[in-house]
């Protein structure tokens, strides 16, 4: 298949069990290319476990994840796909900057992509400060720019605009579809529901399952709901009834 047809992630009866509980009974799902992908729902639905086994992290009971045409995990991903996780992953005792060219040497891309990805993140002025002396947004957002720096053809970001004021939130989101615009596909989790209207198309977790896989206006339309809050309650009370 055409490379740029086939879909960034494959999930087919994916289960998971953490502890003694099953995250995952066996979910299915599809994303495609270039498109920001919502990964919405309520805390503890499994939305990090989700984001875990399609960066091939997660130790998986059953089923199978395809990233870009690789079994998740394969080593020939490691520099296509970016993760951030909701845990600050860089360095606090070095700046920002030593950061990024760090990450840019082990991934062995050029060095002016450093200098690109502290833009990008709108973290110039900081640059040079240490990363322990900076604000909990900002340094979620040299996080974001350690998963930025290789280019990798999916983003995969757990819950990045959390604690962030909103014109930096609207500000990321521009970004996040700029990146999508060049061809890059982001997966991008969130437990607010108001960040459903700004992606191409949203995943609603519950409980392990997918509760919905469908373009904001799709998903209003199906459920006559005014916002993707009622339309969540909506899909559960159908739920609960059927
Ligand atoms: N290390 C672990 N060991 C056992 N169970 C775990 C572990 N991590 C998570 N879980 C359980 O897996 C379930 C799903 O957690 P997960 O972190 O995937 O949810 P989430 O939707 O990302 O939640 P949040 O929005 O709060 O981050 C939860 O019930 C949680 O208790």
């Amino acid at each position: 298949m055409n490379s740029q047809l086939e879909p960034a992630v494959v999930a087919d009866g994916l289960r998971v069990v953490r502890g003694d509980r099953e995250v995952l009974p066996g979910v299915s799902l599809t994303v495609p290319r270039g498109e920001v992908v919502g990964l919405l729902g309520p805390s503890g639905g499994g939305k990090t476990t989700l984001l875990r086994s399609i960066v091939g992290v997660q130790v998986v009971a059953g089923g199978s994840v395809s990233v870009l045409g690789q079994p998740a995990g394969s080593a020939g991903l490691r520099s296509r796909v970016g993760y951030m996780t909701q845990d600050a992953s860089v360095y606090s005792d070095l700046t920002v900057r030593e950061n990024l060219t760090y990450f840019a040497a082990v991934l062995g891309v050029p060095r002016d992509r450093v200098e690109e990805a502290i833009a990008e993140v709108d973290l110039a002025d900081h640059a040079d400060d240490r990363v322990d002396r900076l604000s909990g947004g900002q340094r979620s957002r040299v996080s974001l720019a350690a998963a930025l720096v290789g280019r990798p053809e999916l983003l995969v970001l757990d819950e990045p605009t959390v604690g962030l004021d909103p014109v930096l939130r609207r500000d990321l989101w521009d970004l996040f579809h700029r990146l999508a615009a060049a061809g890059t596909t982001l997966l991008v989790s969130s437990h607010v529901m108001d960040e459903a209207t700004r992606c191409d198309r949203l995943l609603l977790l519950r409980e392990g399952r997918i509760l919905a896989d469908d373009t904001p206006h799709g998903l209003l339309a199906r459920t006559h709901a005014a916002d993707a809050e009622e339309a969540f309650l909506a899909l559960i009370d159908a739920e609960v009834r059927a």
